[in-house]
């Protein structure tokens, strides 16, 4: 725990103050499948939201709201299969402030229900148009309908930041009198900053169980779900990569690691959060930008010399937390930035070794490629090497002829390969002209099938239909593993010849004997 002079940076006074506790007790609700959802284009299917519950509930997630019940027939499909699944986590589903909203609920089976009602005069007034006392009244008649149906029940003061304080005092009193298992503040446009968040839940805590929601319209949901638990709130709403409404909502794998590394809270298992991220964003669409907290892709990723260096001598030197602790590993990438340490490493990691000066020409290069703006591949560099060294290396998988057909019938493909010096042809099928292509490599190259593509990533180069595309990929066969890129207008091409050349290199390791390959 290292909150060192933060203490009571959030208000309250730090001898008191749950955020430094590290005793406190904080759960997560994660709203993916429903705040997450409602962001403008994701619509998940029965079986993503399905798959995606599984992965909260084995991060140990406490409350899921799959989904609101309210929005349709298909919906509630969904949220049914999630209850379902019987997992441990509590399933909620979203409803308004109406009865019909609950029943919609029940029909799915939930543990609870997240009932919303108006927490602001604009959204009493304007939206809803209903007046102060009704939705005071309504409050109760409904916290009272859902105990008696047995549900986990929490009412949420739709836009409480901008609220008038005295008004939501009052009605989450009422909601807790009803019988509500507890209540939320609800930052409904990302306006608050953590002063008004502290102010609000130190409030109403002094009623009962109070959840922080959050959203990131000023980039500060985070600050607000701190804010919040400094005040008391002992449930926090988030959701995986921050995807939400607008700017998104606070994301959970943000919460849960700033908790654990600056306050010392555990909430969730953290090595599940990185495999979480990557499952949102492949089911949602939604790729992560690189730079993103805790689950983007150079959030462990080193290329430039200095830090590299550092790195090298001790892991700790430019990394908060190990990767590990949220399921990750460090990479050393190379690029205009590199310096002789990385070089080096990268080098001995591919079992080649450079004197001194070869090693000042091996960097020289590197930056040069870098300078053109482009990535730095295991190719580039093994090339590099190879030139710089003046050794002959012999290609031993070659790709002879490509053609590949979609459109209409089943896509198919087949490919000539030079293996040694033996020519190999094979066909393939698949979801499309990559897949089909891939699957006709795997088929020719044989029993090096055990070569693992462990990333494909496709990058257009140029816009308008005949853009260039780059293909980038990792392959691995056994603990070796390399990164290739090619380009190309046909995308097809790129796929195929980026990964002969990875299925190349990582037959012949340097420094170790050729191994020779048997005919299947
Ligand atoms: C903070 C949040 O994230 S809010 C959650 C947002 N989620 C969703 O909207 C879920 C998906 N929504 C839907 O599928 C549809 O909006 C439905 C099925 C819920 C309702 O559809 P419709 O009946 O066509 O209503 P519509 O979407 O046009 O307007 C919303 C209605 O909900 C009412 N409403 C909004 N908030 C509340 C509330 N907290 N309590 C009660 N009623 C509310 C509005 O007043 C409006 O009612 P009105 O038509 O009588 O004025």
């Amino acid at each position: 725990m290292n909150p060192g002079d933060s203490r009571g940076f959030f208000g309250g006074d730090p001898a008191t103050n749950p955020l430094y506790d590290d005793e406190t007790d904080v759960s997560l609700l994660d709203t993916t499948l429903r705040d997450g959802e409602q962001a403008p284009g994701i619509s998940l299917t029965p079986d993503e939201k399905a798959d995606i519950a599984r992965a909260l509930d084995r991060a140990r997630v406490d409350v899921i709201e799959a989904g609101s019940a309210c929005t349709g027939e298909g919906e509630r499909r969904t949220i049914k299969q999630v209850t379902d699944l019987d997992l441990d986590a509590t399933i909620t589903s979203f409803a308004r402030g109406v009865q019909n909203d609950i029943d919609l609920a029940l029909d799915c089976d939930v543990d609870g229900v997240t009932i919303v009602v108006p927490g602001s005069d604009r959204h009493i007034e304007t939206k809803v148009n209903t007046t102060r006392e009704e939705v005071i009244a309504d409050t109760a008649e409904l916290v009272e309908y859902a105990r008696d149906h047995g549900l986990w029940t929490e009412v949420i003061g739709e836009d409480g930041s901008r609220a008038d304080l005295e008004f939501l005092e009052e009605l989450m009193a009422t909601a807790f009198d009803a019988g509500a298992t507890r209540v939320c503040y609800a930052d409904t446009v990302g306006h608050a900053g953590p002063e008004r968040s502290y102010e609000i839940v130190s409030t109403l805590a002094e009623y009962g169980p109070v959840s922080a929601h959050t959203h990131d319209d000023l980039g500060m949901g985070l600050t607000n779900a701190l804010a919040s638990v400094a005040a008391g709130a002992d449930l926090v709403h988030g959701t995986v990569n921050g995807l939400g409404e607008r700017a998104g909502n606070v994301a959970i794998e943000e919460v849960a690691i700033a908790l654990d590394h600056s306050y010392g809270i555990e909430t969730v298992d953290t090595t599940q959060l990185y495999s979480l991220g990557q499952a949102v964003a492949q089911a949602t669409g939604v790729q992560l930008p690189p730079n993103k907290a805790v689950t983007g892709e150079n959030a462990f990723t080193h290329e430039s010399g200095i830090h590299t260096d550092g790195t090298l001598k001790d892991d700790r030197m430019y990394e908060p937390y190990p990767p590990e602790k949220v399921g990750r590993e460090r990479r050393i990438v190379l690029g205009k930035h590199t310096g002789r340490a990385g070089a080096r490493a990268a080098l001995e990691e591919h079992g080649v070794e450079v004197d001194d000066e070869e090693l000042t020409r091996v960097v020289k290069r590197i930056k040069e490629i870098g300078d053109r703006g482009k990535r730095v591949t295991d190719a580039d560099l093994l090339a590099i090497a190879e030139d710089v060294k003046g050794t002959d290396r012999e290609r031993r998988v070659e790709v002879l002829d490509l053609t590949a057909a979609s459109g209409g019938g089943i896509p198919t493909a087949s490919v000539r390969l030079r293996v040694d010096d033996e020519e190999r042809v094979a066909s393939g099928t698949g979801s499309g002209p990559v897949d089909a292509a891939v699957t006709a490599v795997r088929e020719a190259i044989g029993q090096v099938a055990n070569v693992s593509l462990d990333s494909y990533e496709v990058d257009a180069i140029t816009g308008g239909t005949d853009a260039v595309v780059t293909v980038e990929v990792e392959m691995s066969r056994g603990d070796h593993s390399v990164t290739v890129a090619k380009s190309d207008t046909d995308i097809t091409s790129a796929s195929v010849s980026a990964m002969v050349d990875a299925m190349d290199r990582l037959l012949t390791v340097p420094g170790e004997e050729p191994e020779v390959l048997a005919d299947d």
